[in-house]
C-alpha cells in the first residue's frame, strides 16, 4: 500500500489580491507560508519517498516548507537535463537520505491567457458573473487566449499516468504540490467526475488531500486536518 498526497500551494500574494494568476510566478503570502508549515506539521511523521511539484515558485515553496517539518529526508531537486543535471550529481557518500523531487511545467496552473493579472471581481463586472464562473470552473470553456480545464488535463493526466502512478505502484508515498486547477484536473480523473461535478470542485489552499493506493486503485481518505479527515470532496 502507498499514499498519494495532493496539496495545493498555500495562499499566494496574488490569491490575496484576488488576481488571476495562472503561469505568473508569484510567491506565497505570509498566510500561505503558515498554511504550508501547518500542512508540514500534519504530515510530519508521514514517510514521503518522492515529490512532484510544478515549475512555479508557490508550489515549490509549499513542498519545501512541508519538507522542512518532515523526517523522511532532504528533498533533492532532480534536474532533467543539461548542466543542471550533470553538475548536480552526488559522487561522495555522505549517508544522507534524499527525497527525489521533480519539477515539471506539466503540473503548472491552468494558463489563464489574457485574464492573468486582472482582478477577479473586476472581471465579473466587465464580463458578468456567469461568464467568469464558466472560465474559472467549467470543463471546456477556455478563458480568452488561455487553457480550459480540458486543455490543462491534456498535459497533467499523461504526466500523472506516466510519472506519478508508477511511483505509487512501486509502493512509494508521493507528495504532489501543485495548483487549484491543475489539481482539479487530476482529482477529476481519479474520481471520475463529470463535467457538471467538476464545476463545484474547489480545492482549498494548503490542505493535504490524501489517497490510499492499493491493487491498482486510489481510494480517497479525505482532506487532512488537525482533527482528522474531512471525507467530502467539496469543501465549503
Ligand atoms: O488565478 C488562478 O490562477 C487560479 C487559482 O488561484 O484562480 P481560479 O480560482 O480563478 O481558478
Amino acid at each position: 500500500m502507498s499514499n498519494l498526497i495532493l496539496i495545493r500551494h498555500g495562499e499566494s500574494l496574488w490569491n490575496k489580491l484576488n488576481l488571476f494568476t495562472g503561469w505568473v510566478d508569484v510567491p506565497l503570502s505570509e498566510k500561505g507560508v503558515k498554511e504550508a508549515l501547518n500542512a508540514g506539521e500534519l504530515l510530519k511523521y508521514w514517510r514521503i519517498d518522492v515529490i512532484f511539484t510544478s515549475e512555479l515558485v508557490r508550489a515549490i515553496q509549499t513542498a519545501m516548507l512541508v519538507m522542512s517539518k518532515n523526517y523522511s529526508g532532504i528533498p533533492k531537486i532532480e534536474h532533467e537535463n543539461g548542466m543542471m543535471k550533470e553538475w548536480s550529481l552526488i559522487y561522495g557518500e555522505d549517508g544522507e537520505r534524499y527525497v527525489p523531487t521533480y519539477k515539471s511545467w506539466h503540473l503548472n496552473e491552468r494558463y489563464y491567457g489574457q485574464l492573468q493579472g486582472l482582478n477577479k471581481d473586476k472581471a465579473k463586472k466587465i464580463y458578468g458573473e456567469e461568464q467568469v464562473l464558466l472560465w474559472r470552473r467549467s470543463y471546456d470553456v477556455a478563458p480568452p487566449g488561455g487553457e480550459s480545464l480540458k486543455d490543462t488535463a491534456k498535459r497533467t493526466i499523461p504526466y500523472f499516468r506516466g510519472k506519478i502512478m508508477p511511483e505509487l505502484e512501486r509502493d512509494k508515498n508521493v507528495l504532489v504540490s501543485a495548483h487549484g486547477n491543475s489539481l482539479r484536473s487530476i482529482v477529476m480523473h481519479i474520481e471520475g467526475l463529470t463535467k457538471e461535478e467538476v464545476l463545484k470542485l474547489n480545492i482549498p489552499t494548503g490542505v493535504p488531500l490524501i489517497y490510499e493506493y492499493q491493487a491498482g486503485k486510489l481510494k480517497r481518505m479525505g482532506y487532512l486536518y488537525e482533527w482528522g479527515y474531512d471525507k467530502s470532496l467539496h469543501i465549503k
